[in-house]
């Protein structure tokens, strides 16, 4: 490679990785799968020994290489809060002799040969630092650029494994006064599920996998939202600790101790002398891993030594102690048959590559994402091609790369539609955004998109309207907007098929008495940018209607630049104004009221302070609750005045139980104390 070749790749392959790392850092929508990222940076990191000058020259001109530095998830929103201890990075590789030779430079450095591992799960989710404070829980931080991130302590509440205070361990050290303790958020796969049926239902864009659906909730402003979604945590990691006589020896010893003072550990480590217990520990781990709770990459390789690894140190980015090792993503060929694009509820244009099926981590494969025309063109996939489809933490296959020594002379490359497939309306490029959009609001797919979504269980919830119905109406001809849904005819739906009238007494029987459903459904089912189903609540509580939210202006949101609405800030805002201000979104508000729809608004506030209806009772909590989590019960109770408190006394008014309630009911129990359940608790509140 001559230098001027070598400049232009490096620079290259700095804004591509700059570009992937905020799409994976900071806005949890990766493009491209792990693997793919690793090859690109392995090629920067390879460059940049190659030819050291070009390295220095690139940093001199626009800061620190992508290989130096620690990728940055700080997002605006959130507090940023310094850690007392660096969050590092880690090095990694997908080769066993690169792993050796991690041993051997450290066997060299330290000036010994007999060096103790511990091997562990790598946990492919979040790096978050919880800061436990005499025992008590009182911070919990992304990693952000390693020395100082987000604040994202309310949200971490949410996580019910998460104890609020730590258990002393009988007979051992005290609990230190200060300890930063790191680990990982992460998402199990049933809830990632459960949550992508529900997005599924609305018409809206499936999560590619577990890891960027709990990155995007721990990074969500409003922590009622992230509460709808089930997080976990692991601990593994120890940061800082005062006093430091506090600390083990060891890094083994310290997962006992995280262990012992009640926190979630990783499930299981090894211990292992040299590289060949090494290596064994990590082709056990690779066999046991799927039955883990979360998912995995790799394994991580660490001294054992807390000393030691002291003595080792670290690089501007990594210890000099630790090793990643990464499971390398299963991958198959097959033929790439077509190319269709999908249109989504806001017009955006999404390429699928269909496959021909192909065997792939236990699952055929047959269409995998594109993603959009620039990653299509940067790859150069053209239909006709033989194509690499990995599946690594990705749940939704991807197409990595092409075989080119199997391309046919006749591939030709794939031209981007510049019309809408659907309704043949010229597609735009939104400022600031890689995708490209169909911009007729009358675009049948986009009114069937939001037909669904308005619909779904999430939004107005009308039984019988799914996303089939939704199809055929709009197929008839029938369904043009959300309006239309309120003109349905008994004589048109009774012509669907033979025996549909039960079916379609039912539908419109849902139809009519979805007209009084609650003020929030109408407000999320309009599917305005930004507006999730909590945010649509506080709407409704604040405009009680939708014409009010209609003629919202920017003052009634944000005034002396602060949200005057809690939970609404000026992104928001600024997408309910942009809605509103087009006729069309108007219109549908003016026809829905014309049609007879009066939504519910809900129960005014009362401005006497509801205090009074819980002051003086005290309440304990216990088990899991159906509709909220705990702190959210807790929340309630304050907020009406009432108690809550961690243990049962003769003194406690009601115990709340919800599932797999413990100790607490029975002592409760055993003491006649009322145990009431989330319902009745509902109840009360009502007065
Ligand atoms: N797809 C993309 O576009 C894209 C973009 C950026 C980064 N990435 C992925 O992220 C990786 C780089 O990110 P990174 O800097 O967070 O590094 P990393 O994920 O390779 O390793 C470091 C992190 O591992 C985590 N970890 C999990 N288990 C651990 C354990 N037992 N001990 C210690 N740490 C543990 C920690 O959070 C730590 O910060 C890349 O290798 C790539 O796979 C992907
Ligand atoms: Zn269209």
């Amino acid at each position: 490679m001559t230098p001027d070749a070598a400049q232009s790749r490096l620079a290259e392959l700095r804004a591509t990785i700059a570009r992937h790392d905020e799409l994976y850092y900071r806005r949890a929508e990766p493009e491209i799968s792990d693997s793919e990222y690793d090859r690109l940076k392995r090629e920067l990191a390879d460059l940049e020994t190659r030819f050291p000058e070009l390295a220095v020259a690139a940093s001199a001109l626009d800061g620190e290489s992508p290989t130096a530095r620690v990728g940055d998830d700080r997002t605006e929103g959130f507090a940023t809060y310094r850690h007392r201890q660096r969050m590092m990075s880690l090095d990694n590789t997908y080769s066993p002799d690169e792993l050796r030779e991690f041993h051997e430079r450290l066997a060299k450095l330290l000036d010994r040969e007999e060096l103790t591992y511990v091997v562990e799960p790598k946990i492919d989710g979040l790096a978050v630092s919880v800061t436990y404070e005499h025992g008590k829980l009182v911070r919990a931080v992304t990693r952000g650029n390693g020395i100082e991130g987000d604040d994202i302590t309310a949200n971490a509440l949410t996580i019910r494994a998460l104890p609020r205070k730590l258990h002393p361990v009988p007979g051992g050290a005290p609990l230190p006064d200060i300890v930063e303790i790191r680990g990982e958020i992460f998402m199990t796969l049933a809830e990632f599920e459960r949550i992508n049926k529900l997005r599924e239902e609305a018409a809206e864009p499936l999560y590619a996998n577990p890891r960027n659906l709990a990155a995007g909730t721990v990074k969500q402003l409003d922590s009622r939202e992230v509460a709808q979604r089930r997080l976990e945590i692991v601990l593994y990691g120890l940061g800082y600790c005062e006093p430091a006589s506090a600390l083990p020896a060891t890094q083994s010893a310290w997962h006992e101790l995280v262990r012992a003072w009640g926190l979630p550990a990783v499930e299981k480590y090894w211990i292992a002398r040299g590289p060949d217990e090494v290596w064994a520990a990590v082709q056990e781990l690779d066999r046991l891993r799927d039955a883990f709770s979360y998912a995995t990459d790799g394994a991580v390789v660490k001294l054992d030594s807390l000393p030691l690894q002291r003595e080792a140190g670290a690089t501007s980015k990594a210890p000099r102690w630790a090793m990643a090792y990464k499971f390398a993503a299963e991958r198959a060929e097959t033929l790439l048959r077509a190319i269709t694009i999908q249109v989504g509820r806001t017009g955006v244009l999404t390429p699928v590559a269909e496959l021909e099926p192909v065997h792939l981590s236990g699952s055929t494969v047959s269409r995998a994402t594109l993603h959009n025309r620039d990653e299509l063109a940067r790859k150069d996939i053209r239909v006709g091609d033989y194509v690499y489809v990995e599946k690594a933490g990705e749940i939704i296959p991807a197409v990595v790369a092409v075989n080119l020594s199997r391309r046919a002379p006749a591939c030709v490359p794939y031209v981007f539609p510049a019309a809408c497939p659907v309704c043949s309306t010229p597609v735009v490029q939104i400022e600031g955004e890689v995708a490209l959009r169909c911009p007729n609001y009358d675009c049948p797919v986009q009114i069937r998109r939001r037909a669904q979504h308005f619909a779904s269980k999430a939004c107005v919830d009308i039984d019988g309207l799914g996303i089939a119905m939704v199809d055929t109406l709009v197929e008839r001809g029938w369904l043009r907007g959300i309006p239309d849904i309120y003109r349905l005819r008994r004589e048109d739906l009774l012509t669907l098929g033979k025996s549909v009238e039960k079916s379609t007494d039912n539908l419109l029987a849902a139809i009519e008495a979805s007209k009084a459903a609650e003020l929030w459904r109408f407000i999320h089912g309009l599917g305005i940018t930004h507006v999730g189903a909590a945010s649509a609540k506080d709407l409704a509580q604040k405009f009680r209607s939708l014409e009010a939210l209609a003629d919202a202006r920017y003052e009634d949101f944000i005034a002396d630049k602060k949200s005057v609405i809690e939970g609404i800030g000026e992104t928001m805002a600024l997408a309910l104004i942009e809605h509103f201000n087009d006729p069309r979104n108007r219109a549908v508000i003016t026809e829905l009221a014309a049609l007879g729809v009066s939504p519910a608004p809900p129960p005014e506030k009362s401005t006497e302070p509801a205090s009074l209806l819980l002051a003086g009772k005290t309440f304990v909590l216990t088990g899991t609750l159906p509709g909220m989590t705990r702190d959210e019960a807790a929340a309630k109770i304050e907020a009406a005045g009432g108690k809550v408190s961690g243990s049962v006394s003769k003194k406690t008014s009601y115990v709340l139980a919800g599932a797999e309630a413990g100790s607490k009911l029975a002592k409760a129990e055993s003491l006649g104390v009322p145990v009431i359940d989330e319902a009745a608790f509902l109840r009360m509140l009502a007065g």
